[in-house]
Parts: C-alpha cells; structure tokens; sequence
C-alpha cells in the first residue's frame, strides 16, 4: 500500500462542473475571468447545475424561484434568538441552522432527482437569509425579509443592513460570490460528496461540507486574514511583521495553495476589488499592506495568495463582520456543493478509501488486573 498524506496529487473522482488546469479555473468550461466580467451569481448557479448556461428566458424564472424561496420558516428564527448570541460563531450558527432547516422539509430524505433539485434551490436561497438574520439578531435587530424584485447579491446587503446597497456593493458581492461558487474537490465539497455517498440526505451533506468549511485552513483562513491585517495595524509594520511570522515558521493566511503553484487565478479579481474599495473608503492602507505581504511571501517562500487573502479587505470594505466573511463564502459555495451532491447522486458509489496500518503489530489481550 502507498499513502499520500494529504491525498495530494490523487484523482479521487470524475466531474463536469469545474476544472483547474494548468493553473486556470473553468466553470462546465467557462473561464472564470469571462464569467467574473459578466454573470450574475443565478447565471452561475444555474450553469453548475445544469451544465449550460440559462437563456434569458430561464434565467429569470430562476431567479423568481430562488426569490420566492428564500424567507425561513419562523421556527429557525426563533432558533437562532436561541443561541448563545455573544459567543457563536456564525458559522457554527449557520452549520446548526442548515441541519435544522432539514427537519422542517418534508421532503428532506425523498431521493428522488426532481425532489433533490427543489431542495437545491430552497437550501440556495435560504442560507443567505440564515446567515443576515443570524448577524441582525446577534446585534439586537430584527431579520429583515428578503425582497423579492431584488437579486441574490443586492438581496444579501439588503437583509444584512435593512438597506439597498450601492451599485459598486451589490457588483462587488455578485463577484465575489461568482468566484466563490465551485472550485472542483477542495475539501468542503469532497467532504460533501463523501457524506452523500452513502445515500444520506442533501441536508447532511451541506452541513458536514459547513464544518469542512470552517477550519482555518480552508474557508476560515478569509477571517484570518482580516485579523492578521488589524494586528498589522499600518503599512510600515506590515514586512517586520511578515517577516518574523516567517521566522517562527508560521502559516500566513491567506497565501499558499494545494493545487496553484503560480497563482489563484480568481485572486487577481478580488484583489483589483480592494484597490477600489479600499480608495473609496479612504482606507487604502488595508490593500497596500495586503500587496507587501503578498510580494514579500513570493518572493521568500514562493507562494502565491490564494482566494482568502484579498476577499478580506473587500469585505471589511463593505462594511461586513469579520466573522461573517467565512459565512458569506458558504453563501456562495452552497452552489457548487449542491451541484456536487446532484452529480454524486447520479452516479454514485460509496466512497471509502483505505488506510495503511501503522499502529502496533498483532498483541495478545492482557488482562485487566495483569496490566
Ligand atoms: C479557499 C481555500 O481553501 S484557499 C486556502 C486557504 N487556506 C489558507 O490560506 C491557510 C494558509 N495556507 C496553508 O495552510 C496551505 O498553503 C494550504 C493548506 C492552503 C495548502 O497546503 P498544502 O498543499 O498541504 O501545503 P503544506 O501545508 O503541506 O505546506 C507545504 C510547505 O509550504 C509551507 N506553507 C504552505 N502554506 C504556507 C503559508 N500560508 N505560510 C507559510 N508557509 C506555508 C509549509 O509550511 C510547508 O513548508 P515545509 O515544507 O517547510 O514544512
Ligand atoms: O481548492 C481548494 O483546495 C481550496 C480552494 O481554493 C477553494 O475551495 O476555493
């Protein structure tokens, strides 16, 4: 047996909905740069569903569906005023609350195709509004109901701060959440495909794809970055700070990559986000010591910033909690968990590798009093 610590390098599964080769990112073959510049998040979601992108005509019936689908039933509102509201951490929030939504579908282990793609587009368009009441209710506001004439990106602002965003907001959130979508078998949607393998429901495979998402190492690293940033404090510190972290051999948020050795290619969108974001709200400082630390660990490790680091100044830009930024990811990459889960359905088997046995050799049991 050979082990690859990590599973680096092993093609555990086929797939059609996205792809990274020779460092560049497709959606079903589209390249991510075209659809940054051009689509709306629905575009997207429907295109990793469906394989195609939507004609006019079906994409506004699927943006109705997903608006018409997006408010909670009263009962996960009241769940959530029920949580320990100074100490949660939303993710652990929205993670509760999805598996919590599975209990108030009826159809949640209905295994029929037709039946999962409802459940695709109840789950797609409730999350952003679990994750904005979560944030309301913590602060002592009320959830604001999702407006139905609205987009997914603008309806995001609009339940988090109770008003219509601008238009550079709203643009900025619907790309990031189109470069967010899918990202082929990152950990969070291989743990989602994982869980659904063996025939359990949509609902456990989101929330298990939540917790993978979570970590620090994977989507949790956005928060991160925003945190190392604020200990920063000002540009001039930004390289003495770098460089002892270096020293001591810690990970800097936000830079280095399993599967990009030369560069993210969805960094450079977010990053040309922080420059302008960061200039309107006087607050370039944030971007210019996010660009000295993404030179200086080029140039002394070699890594290239990955999706995480820039995201962070663009959402503290727009005013978003740091502790959301993670849960705004999950927003997006709901999408392409989902499609994952669709596509696992529809040809799936069991999904168990094995592992190699390091562990003592065969032992003859000792008895309780001879031990
Ligand atoms: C959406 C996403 O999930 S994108 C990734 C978000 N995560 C982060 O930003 C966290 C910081 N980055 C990391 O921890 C890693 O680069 C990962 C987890 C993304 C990829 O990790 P792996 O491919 O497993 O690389 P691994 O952790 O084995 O690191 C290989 C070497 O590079 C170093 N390295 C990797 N990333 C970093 C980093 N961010 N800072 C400093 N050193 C790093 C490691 O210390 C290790 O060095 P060594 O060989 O001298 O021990
Ligand atoms: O693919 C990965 O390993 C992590 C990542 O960038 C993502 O999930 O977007």
């Amino acid at each position: 047996m050979t082990t690859t610590k990590g599973l680096e390098g092993v093609v555990a599964t086929q797939s059609s909905i996205s792809s990274i080769i020779d460092d560049q990112l497709t959606y079903v073959g589209y390249r991510i740069d075209d659809l940054a510049e051009n689509s709306s998040f629905e575009e997207v979601i429907y295109l990793l569903w469906n394989l195609k992108l939507p004609t006019k005509t079906e994409l506004d019936s699927f943006k109705a569906e997903l608006a018409s689908n997006m408010e909670l039933p009263d009962a996960v509102i009241e769940h959530l005023r029920s949580y320990n509201l100074s100490t949660v951490h939303p993710m652990a929030a929205l993670r509760t609350a999805i598996s919590l939504l599975g209990l108030y579908d009826e159809e949640a282990d209905v295994m029929e195709e037709a039946a999962n793609k409802q459940k695709a587009i109840r789950l797609q368009a409730k999350i952003a509004t679990i994750v904005t009441a979560f944030a309301r209710i913590r602060k002592g506001k009320e959830p604001i109901k999702p407006k139905k004439e609205l987009g997914f990106a603008a309806n995001f602002l609009f339940m988090l701060n109770g008003v219509e965003g601008k238009d550079i907001e709203v643009e900025a959130v619907n790309k990031a959440l189109v470069l967010h979508a899918d990202h082929e078998l990152n950990a969070s949607t291989f743990t989602a495909r994982v869980c659904v393998a063996t025939l359990s429901d949509i609902y456990s495979g989101v929330t298990a794809a939540i917790g993978a998402l979570k970590g620090p190492l994977h989507g949790g690293a956005n928060e991160r970055v925003m945190a190392m940033l604020t200990e920063i404090g000002d540009e001039d510190n930004a390289i003495p700070y770098i460089k002892e972290k270096v020293e001591q051999k810690e990970k800097i948020m936000g830079m280095g990559h399993r599967v990009y050795k030369n560069g993210d290619p969805r960094a450079k969108h977010l990053k040309h986000m922080s420059k302008e974001l960061t200039k309107i709200t006087g607050q370039s400082k944030w971007y210019n010591m996010s660009v000295k630390i993404e030179d200086y660990i080029k140039e002394e490790k070699g890594l290239p910033a990955n999706v995480d680091f820039y995201s962070a100044s663009v959402y503290h830009s727009l005013g978003i909690d740091h502790d959301l930024f993670t849960p705004l990811f999950a927003v997006s990459r709901v999408s392409g968990w989902l499609a994952h889960i669709l596509e696992q359905y529809s040809n799936n088997r069991l999904i168990r590798p094995r592992a190699e046995y390091i562990g003592p050799k065969t032992q003859d049991y000792v008895a309780m009093e001879n031990r």
